[in-house]
């Protein structure tokens, strides 16, 4: 007997259908259910203009959310570092699937120290802008706005000397050739749960629910979980300039975290290491000690 597809509801972007396209194949190899992605277009698909007035990339979490509640799909793909950190209890992350690269990449002819002073460096990212800066405040940090292709095609046309994306979506999208160099946590670390995916359905199909956690990477999950608490207690928007990134060895969870000022002058960095099954709690933690040692002054207008 053949069992009936799970609609898959994706944006239509390129990174988005190669990250539904991945989860869906990987669940069907482990329970034989087949999967049809079903396209959504969003309204910050649309309009383009202003996402940040929109409320970010909020917009394209809500549109899929939407269309699980009206049953139009049954779950649902997310970049983990794209969701909110505090959950609608509507809906349930069934999976967060294995992470394989947390980190951030330059696309350019050049490797980071050999660009010339002035060197001209797209991202729209405060949170790179000031860990760069750190690293390099004799370059011309850009603004820039667009999909993966957009962005690389700035460089190629001479426009930008590199920008900087996540090395995690440039693989996905087939485009890890043109990656001049990946920055190591130690120079620029990552967004919170930056390169790990979330697999989204109604809290109240737990049939689904337990269907779909086949996916779930236990030691991803406990990582994520650490970054997000923390990203959470320092009460930072998404656009803060705040990096973490958190490692499960299946006894430790260690924890590094970072928030720099917008100039790249002052930074507050700390780790801390506890059990993988106190993740959140060690977040918390982190984030209160690095607010006690000024994190949130740092922070200025980006909080909130
Ligand atoms: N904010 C946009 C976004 N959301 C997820 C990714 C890439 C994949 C990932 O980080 O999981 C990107 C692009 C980028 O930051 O380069």
């Amino acid at each position: 007997m053949t069992r009936p597809a799970l609609r898959l509801g994706t944006r239509r972007s390129l990174l988005a259908t190669t990250q539904s396209q991945m989860v869906a194949d990987a669940f069907t190899e482990r329970t034989g259910t087949p999967v049809e992605l079903v396209g959504i277009t969003t309204y910050g698909d649309v309009t383009k203009a202003h996402l940040a007035q929109l409320g970010g990339t909020g917009v394209f979490v809500s549109a899929l959310r939407d269309k699980l509640l009206e049953g139009e799909i049954d779950f649902a793909v997310h970049s983990l570092k794209d969701l909110p950190t505090t959950q609608d209890p509507r809906f349930t992350l069934a999976a967060l699937p294995p992470r394989h690269d947390h980190r951030d990449a330059l696309v350019s002819l050049h490797k980071f120290a050999d660009l010339q002073p002035g060197a001209k460096v797209g991202t729209g990212s405060p949170r790179r802008v000031a860990m760069l800066r750190a690293l390099r405040p004799d370059l011309e940090y850009v603004p820039i706005r667009g999909n993966a292709d957009t962005r690389i095609g700035k460089v190629t046309s001479g426009e930008l000397d590199a920008v900087v994306l996540a090395s995690a979506g440039l693989t996905r999208i087939g485009r890890a050739a043109d990656i001049a160099q990946i920055f190591e946590i130690e120079e620029l670390l990552p967004a919170p749960g930056q390169g790990a995916l979330a697999v989204e359905c109604r809290a109240d199909r737990p049939g689904l629910v337990e269907a779909l956690s086949v996916l779930d990477d236990p030691a991803t999950r406990s990582a994520v979980t650490a970054e997000r608490a923390l990203l959470s207690a320092l009460e930072a928007g998404c656009s803060a300039p705040v990096g973490a990134f958190a490692f499960d060895d299946g006894h430790t969870l260690n924890l590094t975290a970072v928030v720099v000022s917008i100039d790249g002058r002052e930074a507050v960095r700390k780790s801390a290491a506890g059990s993988p099954s106190e993740a959140a709690n060690l977040g918390r933690r982190l984030a209160a000690e690095m607010i006690a040692e000024g994190a949130d002054r740092l922070m200025g207008e980006h909080s909130h």
